[in-house]
């Protein structure tokens, strides 16, 4: 029985971020807590690339972009939508989660969902980096087990 899963080891790989600006004290959060996986995974900092969208409704232009120009591994994506009082949040969530997904899929790379959908700004805070951890931790070491696991099945 041969069973495939990707090692927690970053050497030798590179990362493209792109993190949406709205929301900046929790995405900020985010972004440390990815940065700090990438970091203790063996990633070097000159092999960590971030470019900073102005919504999370941006960000799949922008991962695109970055799993296009091959010079990353995998692309992790951070962001927090946080409801308000209208419907826009659930297009923005809709549309992000969707549009992330298809760039994986249509590049043929791990394009990690590190997007909070909250419907509180207490629920977004719990998420980066408080009681419940930090999703941008998280992010980072799923894109990390995404290459190494891919590198197994070629
Ligand atoms: N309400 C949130 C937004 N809204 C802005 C959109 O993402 C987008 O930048 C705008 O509609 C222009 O295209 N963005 C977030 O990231 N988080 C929110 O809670
Ligand atoms: C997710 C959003 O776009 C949201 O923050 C916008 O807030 P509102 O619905 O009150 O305009």
């Amino acid at each position: 029985m041969k069973i495939y899963e990707g090692k927690l080891i970053g050497e030798e790989k590179k990362f493209g971020i792109v993190v949406s600006r709205f929301n900046e004290f929790i995405t900020n959060k985010l972004l440390e807590g990815a940065l700090d996986a990438l970091k203790r995974h063996g990633v070097k900092e000159e092999d960590i690339e971030i470019a900073w969208t102005p919504g999370a409704f941006e960000i799949p232009l922008i991962a695109k972009k970055m799993a296009e120009s091959k010079k990353y591994n995998a692309v992790i994506a951070l962001g927090a939508v946080i409801r308000g009082e209208t419907p826009h949040f659930d297009y923005v969530a809709n549309e992000v989660s969707k549009g992330i997904a298809n760039v994986g899929l249509s590049t043929n790379m791990p394009v990690i969902y590190g997007v909070l959908t909250t419907d509180t700004i207490e629920q977004a805070i719990v998420r980066a980096g408080t009681k419940a951890g930090n999703k941008g931790f998280d992010a980072a070491v799923t894109a990390i087990e995404m290459v190494n696991l891919i590198d197994e099945l070629k």
